[in-house]
């Protein structure tokens, strides 16, 4: 050994800061070392190209993970630049503790902070302490005439140099892995890691595993060797000739040359004229476990001012799932970074998928800082301006398409108009709204296809079976509305009413329109009026003592459908009130404020109806009292269905009610 020193200038806290920083994320040492093994290679490449370095022409430059369980040693070999002593001292000896007093001021200040993105201080090598008792650096600087140069490490504080042992060009790391490691040493383990951060990396890596089989998997490898598997079928008609060919044929086959774990021209680097449909189709299957083909996809392709390329997916909804989880993964040249970073991707296109690869990001700061930074600022309008630029292209160009689309876009797109302003801006012509007759129209042609009926008013519909008898009601009557029945729709109805000052949004029992009542009804006699007056309040009394619900409001009106019995009317407001406390509906001081707050409840009766109409008259006469009050629960009972599901109670004197009406029915007709 020529060589001995100690790490322990910050060692006391040093390795136990990395310990702790890196311990969510164990398995990032993996990045860390298979991206300087990257780097090692990519610089050669680059002294090559500008011929300040060479290499034989056949040299195949290559990454290989070795994992061998018998020694518990997993080992990173490159053939890239390599280093020569003097560069370990400074690299490794110097400059990773530069960056440690760094990073342990930073992590100091920021002790508290939870997620901070990690790495990039100069210390991704000593990662390698998170798994390894003993560190070893084997390496060749591919500078004619160097010497090799060996580096070991207890612990991460004792190291000890030395001449090297590697007679090619490149650096061989060694960690012995110790108790913290062990999980390392199965396939499994090291395989996830691998794919998780390596699988874009730009240098074919290999992963070898080498075990010593037991006599029994030697056994089995042979036989294996020696056996072809066919079908029934196959075995009927196949010769001696023809099995030993095959034999041979899948021997040669297995023992072709071994596939990289990565890929190293990911899809995003290329330029979007070179991929194909089907490329970009398997990409997203490959990358994101969907089955499912996307949508449609958005290749980000930026040069100047600043670098990024990725590609946004629309992916297709689960059927009946409102909340949409998507998966930004971020990169920096094709190092996987992070999923779904919301301080670097605008907050909405989180619910989209896609790859992300920013060069340029300024990954040494901390995440609260990154969302101050100029450079993603300026990247969140690139990417926000690109994917509106996208939806309004389709919708003015590909109209119909686009329409198929809305189901599963739309979700994203109200989102994204309700966080981004920006987006909004450039988007709000091409949002689309669903009709109850499966139309898509934009706010502007709802309205103006309307405003002989309704002007400026928007009819929507939130629940599609409970509101099935309005929906009824108004397609009869030549009506529409459009459905805005999921989760988002609540805040999205205000925001568009915020947006669209002068337009009113109604659910659609929050009022009967002039339009489905009765023509005759608005031009009565006087005499008429009263004697209407007076049925309405008699009703009004009848049904508020029956349901001891003093605040109801009971009308009688000539709707034009005769095949309904009543409807109950919800106000707008008193609805949106009930609405924003069940938002709210941890906050005990904005309840107690509002717990006064009664729903404003009509219940419109349907003089055009026959059973009202006899209600009507039943009720004059004393003797039918009893009849008079089972038909007011029950129609009463009818129209609230339409607004919500019965209680376990009100259904089950529901049904009690069904059968005896059905009874007096059954007794009628068998002895008319
Ligand atoms: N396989 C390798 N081949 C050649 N040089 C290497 C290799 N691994 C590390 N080095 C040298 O050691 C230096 C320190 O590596 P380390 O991973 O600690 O920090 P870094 O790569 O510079 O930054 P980061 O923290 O972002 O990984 C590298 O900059 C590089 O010069």
């Amino acid at each position: 050994m020529n060589e001995k020193g100690n790490l322990s200038i910050n060692s006391e806290n040093f390795l136990p800061i990395i310990k702790k920083w890196l311990y969510t994320d164990k398995d990032i040492f993996v990045r860390e070392l298979v991206s300087n093994a990257c780097d090692a290679v990519t610089k050669l490449q680059k002294l090559v190209l500008m011929g300040q370095a060479e290499v034989a022409e056949n040299d195949k430059f290559e990454i290989r993970v070795v994992l061998n369980q018998d020694l518990q040693t997993l080992q990173i070999i490159d053939n890239g630049i390599g280093m020569t002593a003097d560069e370990i001292k400074k690299y490794i000896n110097q400059i990773a503790f530069s960056g440690a007093t760094d990073f342990l001021a930073k992590f100091q200040e920021k002790a508290e902070q939870e997620n901070e993105i990690i790495g990039h201080f100069g210390l991704g090598f000593y990662s390698a302490f998170m798994v390894a008792d003993q560190v070893e650096i084997d390496t060749l600087s591919y500078q004619t005439g160097a010497e090799g140069a060996k580096w070991i490490c207890q612990g991460g504080i004792d190291y000890e140099m030395d001449g090297g042992t590697r007679e090619t060009r490149g650096t061989t790391i060694t960690l012995h892995l110790g108790e913290d490691g062990k999980e390392f040493l199965e396939e499994s383990t090291l395989y996830a890691a691998l794919q998780k951060y390596c699988s874009f990396m730009p240098v074919p890596i290999f992963v070898e595993i080498i075990k010593e089989p037991t006599e029994e998997e030697k056994a089995a490898a042979k036989k294996e060797s020696n056996t072809l598997h066919v079908s029934a079928e196959e075995a009927q008609t196949l010769t001696k000739e023809d099995a030993l060919e095959k034999l041979e044929a899948k021997n040669a086959e297995e023992s072709q040359e071994p596939k990289p774990l990565n890929d190293t021209t990911p899809l995003w680097q290329k330029q979007p004229k070179d991929c194909t449909d089907e490329e970009y189709k398997a990409f997203y299957h490959k990358v994101f476990f969907d089955m499912n083909d996307p949508l449609f996809w958005i290749h980000l392709n930026m040069d100047y001012p600043f670098r990024l390329k990725g590609i946004l997916f629309f992916p297709k909804l689960v059927e009946h799932m409102d909340v949409v989880a998507g998966e930004i993964k971020l990169y920096s040249n094709q190092v996987y970074i992070a999923d779904n970073i919301k301080e670097v991707v605008p907050e909405f296109l989180l619910l989209l998928k896609g790859v992300l690869d920013c060069p340029d990001m300024p990954l040494n700061v901390s995440r609260s800082a990154l969302q101050n930074d100029g450079y993603v600022e300026k990247m969140n309008t690139y990417i926000t301006k690109k994917v509106a630029d996208k939806l309004t292209q389709l919708f003015k160009n590909e109209r119909t398409t686009y329409e198929s689309f809305w189901d599963d876009i739309g979700i994203f797109i109200k989102y994204g108009c309700m966080r981004e302003e920006k987006f909004y801006d450039k988007v709000k012509d091409a949002l689309l709204l669903k009709t109850t007759d499966n139309a898509y129209e934009t706010l502007g042609e709802y309205l103006e296809k309307n405003k002989e009926k309704h002007e400026n008013k928007l009819f929507f519909v939130s629940d599609e079976n409970l509101q099935a008898q309005y929906i009824r009601l108004f397609k009869e009557q030549g009506l529409e509305a459009v459905i805005l029945s999921t989760s988002i729709d609540k805040p999205f109805v205000s925001f568009l009413e915020y947006k669209n000052s002068g337009v009113k949004l109604q659910r659609i029992d929050a009022d009967i329109t002039d339009t489905l009542q009765k023509k005759e009804d608005t031009e009565k006699s006087e005499a008429k009026k009263q004697a209407d007056e007076f049925t309405n309040t008699r009703m009004e009394t009848l049904f508020r003592s029956l349901l001891h619900n003093d605040s109801l409001k009971v009308t009688v009106e000539a709707l034009k459908a005769v095949n309904i019995s009543a409807m109950l009317l919800l106000s707008e407001s008193s609805r949106r009130m009930m609405e924003m406390m069940e938002a709210y509906g941890n906050a005990k001081d904005l309840k107690a404020m509002f717990s006064e707050v009664k729903p404003e409840e009509t219940l419109v009766l349907n003089r055009s109806n026959g059973l009202v109409k006899h209600l009507i008259d039943m009720s004059e006469k004393e003797e039918k009292q009893q009849d008079v009050e089972t038909l007011c629960h029950h129609i009463y009972d009818l129209a609230l269905m339409s607004h919500r599901s019965l209680t376990a109670e009100e259904m089950t004197n529901f049904i009690d009610r069904s059968n005896t009406l059905l009874e007096k029915l059954a007794f009628f007709e068998a002895n008319k």
